[in-house]
């Protein structure tokens, strides 16, 4: 049994506390007066689209930018009067790979264990612990430099936890990994949480934030527009529809419910979707030659995100009805 306490430390109140945060730089607003609470075991995915402000967002929590107003508990300590406390209290892995090339995958995590005071064999066993779940067991005494993309991620994320970190922040730990090493670090995300580990994921993967099934807070232009479970935000704004992509122009329709134009696609906002595409297939008239998708659109973050953004999040997966 591991000896330094675990990650259930934060005393029954939220292990991040975001008050009434802003941030600019010169003339861009990157966050506008956010709050954002994360208590022990909650995994948040944080969306937005480019620019929204995820990463400073995640900057700031981990004391490496300081916000010009609000401020931020972790904890309940403050990253910018108590640097170092607040830092032993969370695990960052940022966007840019921080591997040591040269240096072999034993070599890495052990960096990081002493840089956050971990020492002998507290160090080596945590070390062990950290590699199994990520599937880096057989891998510790590799190169950094000879490891594959995703096992390099997989590093990556492991530095981030190998101190127990009762608060995690994870910005987009999956970008460009393959299938295995997407499911191992889903599947190390949903332990930790169960053991109770704070989790602040952020991702352009909106499926993996459904996998996850944790809450979810929406970026947009640096505010936050939308905090809550996944099913409580799907119940409140997860439009259902028809998604019609044509060859050209869309055409005008004439229907008895909403019809939005964006660009070469029209959303028509219905109930139930499948019960409508006759009606709607009907009012193309000639039209109907220049589509070339038509997409039943379900109840889901996707539609959520494009509700209370007013576009759809990039890399989500398309249910196509041909
Ligand atoms: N060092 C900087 N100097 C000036 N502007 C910056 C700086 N860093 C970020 N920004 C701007 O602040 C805003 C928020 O950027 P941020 O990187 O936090 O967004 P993000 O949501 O993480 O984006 P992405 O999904 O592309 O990673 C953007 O408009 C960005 O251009």
């Amino acid at each position: 049994m591991p000896t330094d306490p675990g990650p259930g430390r934060a005393g029954g109140g939220p292990a991040l506390t975001l008050h009434g945060i802003t941030k600019r730089y010169g003339t861009v607003t990157a966050l506008s007066e956010v709050d954002l609470d994360i208590v022990p075991g909650e995994i948040v995915g944080l969306l937005g689209h480019n620019g929204a402000g995820k990463t400073t967002l995640m900057s700031i929590v981990a004391g490496l930018l300081r916000p010009d107003t609000g401020h931020v508990r972790v904890l309940g300590r403050d990253p910018a009067r108590e640097p170092h406390q607040a830092r032993r209290q969370l695990g960052l892995a940022p966007q840019e790979l921080g591997l040591y090339m040269p240096l072999t995958v034993r070599q890495n995590l052990l960096f990081f264990a002493e840089l956050v005071g971990l020492r002998g064999r507290t160090a080596d066993r945590r070390i062990e612990e950290v590699a199994e779940p990520l599937g880096l067991t057989d891998l510790l005494g590799r190169r950094a430099s000879r490891l594959s993309g995703g096992q390099q991620r997989r590093v990556h994320t492991a530095m981030a936890l190998v101190h127990r970190p009762p608060l995690l922040l994870l910005d987009e730990p999956t970008a460009g990994v393959d299938v295995q090493t997407r499911e191992q670090l889903l599947e190390a995300v949903r332990t930790m949480a169960a053991e109770g580990t704070a989790i602040c994921y952020s991702t352009h993967y909106l499926p993996e934030v459904e996998t996850l099934d944790g809450s979810v807070a929406v970026l947009n232009g640096g505010r936050l527009i939308a905090r809550g479970t996944l099913k409580e935000l799907v119940r409140q704004y997860g439009d259902s529809g028809i998604e019609l992509t044509f060859s050209g122009g869309p055409p005008d329709l004439s229907l008895p419910w909403p019809v939005v134009r964006d660009g070469r696609v029209l959303r028509v906002t219905v109930d139930q979707p499948h019960l409508a595409v006759p009606q709607v297939m009907a009012a193309l008239g000639e039209a109907a030659g220049e589509l070339v998708n038509l997409r039943l659109v379900q109840p889901s973050l996707d539609s959520v995100f494009l509700r209370v953004t007013g576009r759809r999040y990039g890399a989500a997966t398309e249910e196509d009805t041909p």
